[in-house]
Formats: C-alpha cells, sequence, structure tokens
C-alpha cells in the first residue's frame, strides 16, 4: 500500500519568527521542517533544531527539525515560510526596511525558484506588500502559489483588542481586517460580529474608533516594547495558519496579500483580500461587497502600498 509520507516545510530565516514557527510546525505534526539561515547564523538554526527536537521527547511530536545553511536541504519543501529579513526598531516605518529586506529577498526568491520552484510560498518580510511583489517577480512562480502573510496577523490583533473590551471569548469574534500591511489598512466595523451580533450594537464608535487606530498601530506597539526587533508569537501562529490550509487542503477563507487580477479594481498587484487557501494555493479571491466609504478607505490603502512597491526596481 502506498505510504503518505511526512509533508516538509521549508522555513527561510531562522530568527524570532522562523524559530516559532518551527516548534508551532512540530507540535501541529505539520511535517518535517527545514530550518535555514545564513552561514553567519548556522549555530542558531542548528542550536534551536537541536532544542526543538529534544523538546519533542516530552511529548512525543513525530515530526524532526534539521537546521541548514544549505539551500539544497530546503529543495523538495510543500510549503515554504520567508521570514528571511531585518525587523524594524523603535523610531522606523516598515518601509525604511525596504532597501536592505529587498536584497536578502533577491537572494532567498532566486534560490526558491533554483531550488523549490512547486512551493506554496508565504512572504512575511517587511515591508509585506512590496516583498511579496518582489519574490513573485524574482522566483516566477505562479500567482496562486505566492502569498503574503498579515492580514490573519491585522484580524487578529483586531479580535483581540474587540473581546478584551467586551470582555467576552475571543473565540466568537469574527472580523475582517483588509489592503496593505500598514497604517492605512481596513478593518471592516460593519462586516465584523461578536456572536453573531453586529459589533456597531455592542461597542460605543468612540471606543471602536480607538480599537481601529490600535490595530492599525499594532505592530508598531510591540516595536515599543520589545524595543530590538518586532512581533513574533502572533505572526508566527498567522503564517502556520495560511501554511496549514494549504498542506491539508482546509479551504480555510483568510486575509492575504494575493495577486489580484481586476477584483477590488486593482490588477497584477498583490494587496491584502480575503482568499480561500486550499491544496491548489491561493484557490479563490472573495470580493467583498463595499459601500462608498470603505471602498475610499481601501482605496487610500491601496495609494500608499503602490508608492512602496513602485520603489521596487527589480
Ligand atoms: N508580515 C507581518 O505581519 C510581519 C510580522 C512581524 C515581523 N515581520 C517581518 O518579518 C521579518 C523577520 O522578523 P524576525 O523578528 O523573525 O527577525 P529576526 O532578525 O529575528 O530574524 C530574521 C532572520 O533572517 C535571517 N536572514 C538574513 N538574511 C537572510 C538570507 N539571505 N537568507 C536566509 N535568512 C536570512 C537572519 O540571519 C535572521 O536570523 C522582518 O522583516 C519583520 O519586519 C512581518
Ligand atoms: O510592525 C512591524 O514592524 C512588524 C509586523 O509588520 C507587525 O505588524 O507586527
Amino acid at each position: 500500500m502506498a505510504q503518505n509520507r511526512k509533508k516538509k516545510i521549508g522555513l527561510i530565516g531562522g530568527g524570532q519568527i522562523g524559530g516559532n514557527l518551527a516548534l508551532l510546525a512540530v507540535q501541529k505534526n505539520l511535517g518535517d521542517v527545514v530550518l535555514y539561515d545564513i552561514p553567519a547564523a548556522e549555530g542558531l538554526v542548528k542550536g534551536k533544531a537541536l532544542d526543538i527536537n529534544q523538546l519533542s521527547a516530552v511529548d512525543g511530536y513525530d515530526c524532526r527539525v534539521t537546521g541548514s545553511t544549505d539551500w539544497k536541504d530546503v529543495a523538495g519543501s510543500d510549503v515554504i515560510i520567508i521570514t528571511a529579513g531585518v525587523p524594524r526598531k523603535p523610531g522606523m516605518t516598515r518601509e525604511d526596511l525596504l532597501d536592505v529586506n529587498l536584497k536578502i529577498m533577491r537572494d532567498v526568491a532566486g534560490n526558491i525558484k533554483q531550488h523549490a520552484p512547486n512551493a506554496f510560498v508565504i512572504n512575511v518580510a517587511n515591508p509585506l506588500d512590496a516583498m511579496v511583489y518582489a519574490l513573485h517577480k524574482i522566483a516566477g512562480l505562479p500567482d496562486n502559489m505566492v502569498v503574503g502573510m498579515a492580514g490573519v496577523l491585522d484580524t487578529s490583533r483586531f479580535k483581540c483588542f474587540v473581546a478584551e473590551a467586551l470582555g467576552s471569548s475571543i473565540r466568537d469574534v469574527e472580523a475582517l481586517v483588509l489592503g496593505g500591511h500598514g497604517d492605512d489598512m481596513v478593518p471592516l466595523v460593519r462586516h465584523s460580529t461578536v456572536g453573531g451580533v453586529p459589533l456597531t450594537q455592542l461597542i460605543a464608535k468612540d471606543k471602536l474608533d480607538a480599537i481601529i487606530d490600535r490595530t492599525r498601530k499594532g505592530g508598531a506597539e510591540l516595536v515599543g516594547l520589545y524595543k530590538t526587533g518586532s512581533a513574533y508569537f502572533g505572526p508566527a501562529a498567522s503564517s502556520i495558519a495560511m501554511a496549514e490550509s494549504f498542506l491539508f487542503d482546509r479551504k480555510r477563507v483568510l486575509p492575504a496579500a494575493a495577486m489580484l487580477k481586476g477584483q477590488y479594481g486593482i490588477s497584477d498587484f498583490f494587496f491584502g483580500v480575503p482568499v480561500q487557501i486550499g491544496a491548489g494555493g491561493v484557490e479563490k479571491v472573495i470580493t467583498v461587497e463595499l459601500n462608498d466609504a470603505e471602498k475610499a478607505e481601501l482605496k487610500k490603502s491601496y495609494e500608499s502600498v503602490k508608492q512602496t512597491v513602485e520603489l521596487v526596481k527589480l
């Protein structure tokens, strides 16, 4: 009888998010993990791999992590998550990372093209929307196999603040944040509910406005607290949710930066919208009906993301 082989997960970048991705992948039994980083970080990835493999004995996890500085080990990955890139520090914008992270992306995307052209690739590096655009161009992957992680994280921040404000279970909060991964992202209040009850009936407008503002600045709030880098637990969990939906053909509808071909009036551009992720990668882009005010907000977010993407010269 044919045996199902274990899935292979390539994690490019073994820093804060990369290490947490490896841990979550093992704990969720997603597959064997290759944690790749540059030669200067060999000890870091080999150490994290060994540490997680030893932890596996405690709870009996079956998947293994290999720390590597050789792209050949990444070959054959079913899914790749890219966190190779510098995080911002207090006082910086995500856009300030463009030059340095674009250099890293050239290297990473070129290697994906060479070593893992069939993988479903999730980019996390910032500035998110520009980096996923560069990845797609350089790696030459099909539109459906490249996606950027931001919407799941931005939406989870919004849900977290709503649950806190109401003192309710976070499980019952349904919400959606659209647009680019920047201060102009669009939390869709009209489409958000708690236990099926519209959010607008539960939280007063001034409180909701404060939640929206805090969500938009959610990344900066953590940068301000950590001081030496940015968020990593939430980003890792958000990326794993996307990878899981692909690996197990879950067909979850999740907000992500996906290639648009005319949807929302946007063409040949990666932008944060709800997509269905399954074994075929991004299988569907879902169009949400928006009112004029929401359309205007989304256009503003698009215009600001576009400014950064236009600086990407390949
Ligand atoms: N999309 C999001 O929502 C989101 C959320 C948080 C962080 N981020 C971004 O994710 C990136 C990583 O964050 P982090 O906290 O893990 O940073 P980190 O500094 O802890 O880790 C980054 C790792 O990338 C490695 N790296 C550098 N060049 C590389 C290359 N060419 N190939 C492979 N690896 C390479 C570094 O050696 C380092 O280990 C940052 O750009 C950050 O801004 C995005
Ligand atoms: O804010 C950052 O720099 C990191 C990330 O984009 C986040 O939203 O946490």
